[in-house]
């Protein structure tokens, strides 16, 4: 059984609406845990006028009773606050007041090629579903994944590693789960306080020369079995799986995982994980190295799953780029709206949402199971088979 995990809703419409299908019966779910990713989604310095007006919360209203899942579709709801402002143009019935077309299509946004494709007149009829308001619903069904997730042993973490020009200092050791604490406090999700500052700055001063700014963010997941996903079949290979996941999110344009891009560089020697027997830690075959970011062969290794995800600097720019006006086929400014300058903090939270649901999917096909137990005595059985100690020395 796969996970499934459909979304709708447009940005100024009533609400969005997540649907998780394949999660087991009897999973756990904290529901100011699910809301804290909800609201970390909305943070980071960079974030536009939008974020003052929302409150994100995800209401269950299908699939859950008191605290527990039952089996079913799971569906939530995530309200849109500012469609009390958007009630004219954005109701779901004919209304009687002139609503005027949008039709200066943004460089860079869905707008132009999606009014041909759906052969819409009004770019807003594109837009308004292209828009990352859509990540709100992804983090809400993300919440879920997380919550199975953990309940195998399973956590997830992230931070921003670039904004703009400002790059992280590279660590001397491999991040820890524990490594994360005070994260979301920081304006831009960053670990490195220098860098903090630096990025802070950087897209202050670029919000003044009315730009946006891209980075870079990465994930890790710790305490994975090794064996989810599969070399069997292109679509089944985990790596090619997380990479779809990341690369819908919109804005994200690349992904690596390990060392990724710098291994076009790298002696094959020493781009490899070598391989050493069990040691007194209790640790059983293991690795002293991570080149691969927890992946080899489209499935988990069993290490530190490590992925690193581009986000494009976002194109509604307040000093308009040269586009074209639909209406009279004359050059024109493109549609300036209330926009974000950087999204890369919020960013991270959506990816950890997206890794989250393609990997609680693996499981789920992995393991099966009706009821969370069921799943609990599944993995058991595997550990015990391939001799597993690993994730728990490190847990
Ligand atoms: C969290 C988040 C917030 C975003 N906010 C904006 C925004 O305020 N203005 C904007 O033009 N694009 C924003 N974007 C990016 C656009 O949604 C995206 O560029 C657009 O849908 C086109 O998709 P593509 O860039 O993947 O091609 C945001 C993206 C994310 C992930
Ligand atoms: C609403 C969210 O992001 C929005 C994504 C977005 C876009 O074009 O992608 C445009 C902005 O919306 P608005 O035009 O209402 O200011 C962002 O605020 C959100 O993340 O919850």
């Amino acid at each position: 059984m796969a996970l499934t995990l459909t979304t709708a809703g447009e940005s100024h419409g009533p609400g969005l609406t997540t649907l998780v299908e394949g999660l087991p019966a009897g999973l756990e779910l904290d529901r100011e845990e699910m809301n804290r990713d909800m609201a970390r989604r909305q943070l980071g310095h960079g974030r536009g006028g939008r974020m003052k007006i929302e409150t994100d919360t995800a209401e269950v209203t299908a699939g859950v009773r008191h605290g527990r899942t039952l089996g079913g579709p799971i569906a939530l709801q995530v309200a849109n606050r500012d469609y009390a402002n958007w009630e004219e143009r954005m109701n779901p019935w004919p209304v009687e007041a002139e609503i005027p077309p949008v039709h200066m299509p943004r460089p860079g946004h869905a707008d132009l090629v999606g009014v041909w494709k759906y052969g819409h007149e009004d770019v807003r009829n594109i837009l308004e579903r292209a828009s990352a308001r859509e990540t709100a619903a992804r983090v809400a069904g993300g919440a879920l994944a997380k919550a199975f997730l953990r309940a195998v042993g399973v956590e997830i973490r992230s931070h921003v590693t670039q904004i703009g020009p400002v790059v992280i200092p590279e660590r001397e050791q491999p991040l820890g789960v524990g490594d994360f604490e005070g994260v979301d406090a920081d304006p831009v999700r960053c670990l490195d306080a220098e860098a903090s500052k630096a990025m802070v700055a950087h897209i202050t001063a670029e919000r003044k020369n009315n730009e946006s700014i891209g980075g870079t963010y990465e994930v890790l997941v710790f305490g994975l079995h090794p064996g989810i996903g599969s070399h069997v079949s292109w679509t089944e290979r985990l790596d090619g799986r997380l990479a779809q996941a990341i690369c819908s999110i919109q804005a994200h344009k690349g992904v690596e995982f390990g060392d990724g891009f710098a291994l076009a560089a790298t002696p094959g020697s020493q781009a490899q994980d070598e391989i050493f027997g069990p040691d007194e830690d209790g640790e059983g075959i293991h690795r002293h190295t991570n080149h691969a970011g927890g992946l080899e062969g489209g499935m988990t290794t069993g290490q530190t799953l490590v992925v690193r995800a581009v986000v494009k600097p976002i194109p509604t720019i307040t000093k308009p780029l040269r586009s074209v006006d639909l209406s009279t086929g004359e050059p024109a400014k493109a549609l300036r709206e209330r926009t974000d300058n950087c999204v890369v903090p919020a960013a991270g939270v959506v990816g950890e949402a997206m890794i989250a649901f393609v990997l609680a999917s693996a499981y789920r096909e992995k393991f099966g199971g009706d009821h969370i137990d069921d799943v609990r005595a599944a993995i058991a059985a595997y550990e015990e088979r391939i001799g597993w100690v690993g994730a728990r020395a490190r847990a």
